[in-house]
């Protein structure tokens, strides 16, 4: 771990410390109007078991000596749940937090419960930048509209479809003409994380505003990238409670950061909206709501029908929203998909076996005389070998140390425990893909596992689970499947030097942050 990374990690540490001293109670109860003690077993309330809660600082002393003394949330998690069960409880100060790690149970709250627990305990400093717009820092009507526009736009550019297919295909061509191009003149081609970056940032960038990262504009998305990550580096349980005064005031710098990144990204992806909308304005640019372009035409055609129907037409299509929308589908498909692939990559090189294996099924479909051909979403149910290693990655990768909170809106019984409404609930994702009763020695890496027992599959829940789950899972899907298939298809690919070991370079904040220092070494496999 470099210098930096240190002093991040315990700074990270000692500002959790004085997040939980204790800002969660007056936050939230005066929001959400929750009279102190309510979940007192008086009023009816039987919360699942967990460590003894002091007064005010409830269990934060004992968090925050295990993250320290076991080195991360996620082992913190674990420990809770090897102690009370798949269902616990935690208090952030005087907030209990009810924490679950199994999928059953996850499923009979989450799912069967959903409705009740579609808000979002929102982070201040989030819904500071958001104004309650958006999906990510969002919550009720607006939120809800926001989610079924996306979904339908995303159908409507056939995400999950051969339309979705082939942009992400044309993208992964482009990637590797530049490729081979070195590799014909070297015979390899070294690859850092930055591919894997360029690649999905394109795609996400062309399906949101119409354009891939080139030459000219790949500086500049590596630049905000870099913010991002940065701003992510120091985010953790404390960035989720604390006043936004009190960052403000008190820790300035540590605001700036999250905003700069925020305003950044915000103005990247609202710069070709705004430039649009005001080409519409001036009639020197049509819209095709039959054939939109990307979501930027999908959300100006959806703002002019609200429009035209004057008092009746929904509020919440404007600019400010467009931006915001923009910019928490690339803030939450960037990074993820990205790092699930280099994480990925990461694995396969140091297993060798699995690799030939992949490498095995996949020739025997797509190599058939005369020509071979590129691997596609149809091939799916014949790639299970491929599917399951797939899903050992998700697990392994499981992109969020600390889920998102929700808040349930009514009582929620369930295996004998009774949660009032206005508490703090959440499918602890990262533990339960590491809760040894489901998946068996977790630390391994084991693709077969899958195979072994098919009902794991449902069992792992990567991007969530119930009313908040993620909306990019479909596209997602599809560029992990099309990306790893297809360069194992048309590359022999190794370890460029010694690769780091660390899969969470912070673990006390609130996303995984791997090591990107790793590198690969690409060779082009000869095809028939
Ligand atoms: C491998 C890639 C991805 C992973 C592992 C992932 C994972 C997640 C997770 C765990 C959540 C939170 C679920 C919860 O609160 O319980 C989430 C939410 C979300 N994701 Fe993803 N995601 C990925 C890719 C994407 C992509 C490609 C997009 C969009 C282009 C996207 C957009 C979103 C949005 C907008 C939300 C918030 C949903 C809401 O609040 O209603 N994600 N994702």
């Amino acid at each position: 771990m470099s210098r930096r990374q240190m002093r991040t990690s315990s700074m990270n540490l000692i500002l959790l410390g004085i997040a939980m001293a204790d800002m969660t109670f007056p936050i939230i109860a005066i929001k959400k109007k929750i009279e102190f003690g309510s979940w007192d077993r008086e009023n009816g309330s039987n919360l699942p078991p967990g460590p003894t809660p002091l007064p005010l600082i409830g269990n934060i002393h004992q968090l925050i000596y295990l993250i320290w003394k076991l080195n991360g949330i996620v082992p913190t998690l674990d420990f809770y749940r090897k102690k009370y069960g798949n269902a616990y409880t935690i208090w952030l100060g005087p907030m209990p937090t009810v924490n679950i790690t199994d999928y059953e149970m996850a499923h009979e709250i989450f799912v069967k419960n959903g409705k009740k627990c579609q808000d979002r305990q929102l982070a201040p400093v989030l819904e500071h930048i958001s104004g309650g717009h958006g999906i990510l820092a969002a919550n009720g009507e607006n939120w809800a509209e926001m989610r079924r526009f996306t979904l339908l736009s995303f159908r409507k550019m056939g995400v999950g479809s051969g339309l979705m297919e082939k942009k992400i295909m044309a993208e992964l061509d482009g990637r590797c003409s530049e490729l081979d191009a070195e590799i014909d003149k070297n015979g390899k081609v070294t690859v850092p994380v930055d591919f894997f970056d360029l690649t999905v940032g394109s795609v996400i960038n062309s399906l949101l505003v119409g354009k891939r990262f080139d030459e000219n504009s790949k500086d500049e998305f590596l630049k905000i990238k870099k913010m991002f990550d940065d701003s992510s580096e120091t985010f953790n349980l404390f960035d989720l409670n604390v006043p936004v005064w009190f960052l403000k005031w008190v820790l300035p710098w540590r605001f700036r950061i999250t905003w700069d990144a925020r305003q950044n990204i915000l103005s990247h992806v609202g710069k070709e909206a705004v430039e649009r909308f005001q080409k519409l304005k001036d009639g020197t640019y049509d819209l095709d709501s039959e054939e939109p372009k990307d979501l930027v035409d999908c959300f100006l055609a959806k703002m002019r029908s609200e429009n035209e129907k004057g008092q009746d037409g929904h509020p919440g299509y404007n600019m400010d929203a467009l931006k915001l929308v923009l910019h928490d589908l690339w803030l939450a498909g960037q990074g993820t998909t990205a790092t699930s692939l280099y994480v990925g990559f990461l694995k396969l090189v140091t297993h060798p076996s699995v690799v030939l294996k992949i490498q095995k099924e996949l020739l025997k479909i797509t190599q058939k005389s005369p020509s071979s051909r590129d691997l596609t979403l149809q091939d799916r149910p014949n790639t299970p070998y491929l599917n399951a290693t797939i899903a050992e990655i998700q697990r392994f990768t499981s992109v969020l140390n600390v889920n998102f909170w929700r808040i349930n809106d009514e009582l929620i019984s369930f295996r004998g425990f009774q949660v009032p409404a206005g508490t703090m609930m959440t499918a602890q994702i990262g533990a339960l893909h590491v809760n040894e009763q489901l998946f068996e020695n977790p630390d391994e890496f084991d693709p077969e596992r899958f195979l072994r027992n098919e009902k794991l599959l449902q069992q792992l829940i990567p991007f969530g689970i119930g009313k908040r789950s993620c909306v990019g899972e479909q596209l997602a899907r599809s560029e992990l499947y099309l990306v790893l298939g297809n360069l194992l298809l048309r590359y022999d690919i190794r370890a460029h030097g010694a690769l780091p070991t660390n899969m969470d370079v912070f673990p006390y904040s609130s996303a995984k942050l791997p090591d990107t220092s790793g590198k690969f070494e690409f060779r082009k496999i000869q095809k028939t």
